[in-house]
């Protein structure tokens, strides 16, 4: 029997978030500090969020290229258990990040051609967690969180050493059909369960987690 599917709610922006997105069987819960995403969350305001998420549910902040003196900030405000690096940090940043905080860093590496695999490989040797998202459109304002897929069968077989989840314009309709193609036991949303650029939807985010186990039981 295939083990569960980890669901990862990212980019929760509402304290009633928390309990729809746990309800819904989320497993981790995003909290986004890039400050031009619609989905962004001051960190005095996730501090009180993340207060709220009970125990075993991981919190992860997801970042972009962020410096020493903002994560510093951020780890002494808000509880959290990973730290997501979405920008162009190289792997001697994860490296250095991982010892500072103490924390699992997950690393995401954006995929659009096949020539953007052998990043995976890279930091999969560093990371304790790969993201493999829809490589952004050039001049992108959003590093993610754009809603597009990419080609599922450029990964479909790959394994890394560490666990890794898909991300990419994932949606209550194709997530089941992502997790055939790729075998990712775990997978990342965070347009595709919202009523509105960083409005979560209860109803939606059921539907995804349920159209995502519908591969696996949990
Ligand atoms: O969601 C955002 O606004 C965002 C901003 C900057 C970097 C990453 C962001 N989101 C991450 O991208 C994936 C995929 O998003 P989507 O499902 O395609 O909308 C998301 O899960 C976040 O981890």
């Amino acid at each position: 029997m295939p083990s569960a599917i980890n669901v990862k709610i990212c980019g929760l922006t509402e304290s009633a978030d928390v309990p729809a997105a746990i309800l819904a069987g989320a497993r981790y819960l995003g909290f986004n500090f890039f400050a031009k995403s619609p989905r962004y969350l001051a960190p005095a305001d996730a501090a009180f969020i993340a207060g709220t998420v009970p125990e075993g549910i991981c919190k992860v902040a997801l970042t972009v290229n962020a410096d020493n003196a903002f994560l510093d900030a951020l780890v002494e405000v808000v509880p959290l258990d990973m730290l997501q690096l979405h920008g162009a940090e190289s792997v001697e940043r994860v490296r250095e990040v991982k010892a500072r905080y103490g924390l699992p860093v997950m690393k995401v590496v954006g995929v659009a051609v096949p020539e953007d695999l052998a990043a995976l490989d890279e930091y999969g040797t560093v990371a304790d967690q790969l993201l493999v998202d829809a490589k952004p459109p050039k001049g992108a304002v959003l590093p993610g969180g754009n809603g597009l897929t990419f080609d599922w069968r450029l990964i479909a077989g790959r394994r890394w050493p560490v666990p890794w989840m898909l991300a990419g314009g994932l949606t209550p309709q194709n997530v089941a059909q992502a997790i055939a193609m790729t075998g990712a036991r775990q997978v990342d949303v965070a347009s595709g369960v919202e009523s509105a650029p960083g409005v979560k939807d209860a109803d939606l985010m059921a539907a995804f987690c349920a159209a995502a186990r519908s591969d696996g039981p949990i």
